[in-house]
């Protein structure tokens, strides 16, 4: 028995004169892994958006485990929720720096970080430990989204919203992050994932699959996953 997550109903939203949704209807359920695709500039990374409180609407109703979503909920929703960026700039601060930062934040003060997880990831990802010293800046694109990926799950969210999670992988490390993140058997996997890719390494690996277009959803597909 499957219960909602998040249910969105008829969203309409608009940034100056733009349309970004355009009565977006979407529920996600505990346990799934749900993807959005959908053309460049269809409202994907905006809908996303939407459920962490990042995009204001202007109509229809947004409702997080059943009760309708008020501003005042937002910090509680965030915190069961990690979040994997398209890019994110980090600047000259180390990896483990970026990896440590999460704690420092109010909200998981009372977490310990959790470091023998940190270097777990790591090996899992296909990375050196020595990378945990270099700048950001100085890691390659692919490197920088598995350290993404390794810092949303340190927290251990029940909840991960993940844009486009395997961009930036080559085929070994996007078949690794799919096995950690989607893989029912990795002690790793979030609960209930909710994404956005391109790309058919990850797509194919979701159990439900919304297409968008033009801020608005046109199609979904229910799929049963088989790995290896
Ligand atoms: N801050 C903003 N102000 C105005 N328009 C915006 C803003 N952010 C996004 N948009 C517009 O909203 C639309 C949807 O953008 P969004 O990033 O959700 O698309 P997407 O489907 O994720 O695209 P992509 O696959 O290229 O990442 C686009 O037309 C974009 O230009």
């Amino acid at each position: 028995m499957t219960s909602p997550l998040f249910e969105l109903a008829d969203i309409s939203a608009s940034l100056g004169t733009e349309h970004i949704l355009d009565q977006l209807t979407l529920t996600v359920n505990r346990g799934e892994s749900l993807v959005v695709t959908g053309p460049s500039g269809c409202g994907k990374s905006s809908s996303l958006k939407l459920l962490l409180g990042g995009l204001p609407w202007q109509s229809g109703r947004y409702l997080y485990k059943g009760e309708e979503v008020t501003p005042a909920m937002l910090p509680d929703i965030r915190s069961h929720c990690g979040y994997i960026g398209q890019e994110s700039s980090f600047g000259r601060a180390i990896a483990r720096q970026v990896l440590m930062r999460p704690f420092q934040f109010s909200v998981y003060k009372d977490r310990i970080f959790p470091e023998e997880a940190m270097y777990a990831l790591l090996t899992r990802l296909g990375m050196a430990h020595e990378l945990l010293d270099k700048p950001m800046q100085n890691l390659s694109g692919g490197q920088r989204q598995r350290i993404n990926i390794i810092r949303a799950l340190l927290l251990e969210p029940e909840i991960l919203i993940a844009d486009e999670p395997t961009s930036a992988l080559d085929d070994e490390a996007a078949q690794s992050a799919v096995e950690l993140l989607l893989n029912e058997n990795s002690d790793f996997k979030p609960r209930t994932i909710i994404s956005v890719s391109h790309d058919a390494r990850w797509i194919n690996h979701c159990s439900r699959q919304v297409t968008i277009y033009h801020g608005r959803v046109v199609a979904q597909e229910e799929r049963h996953v088989h790995y290896g």
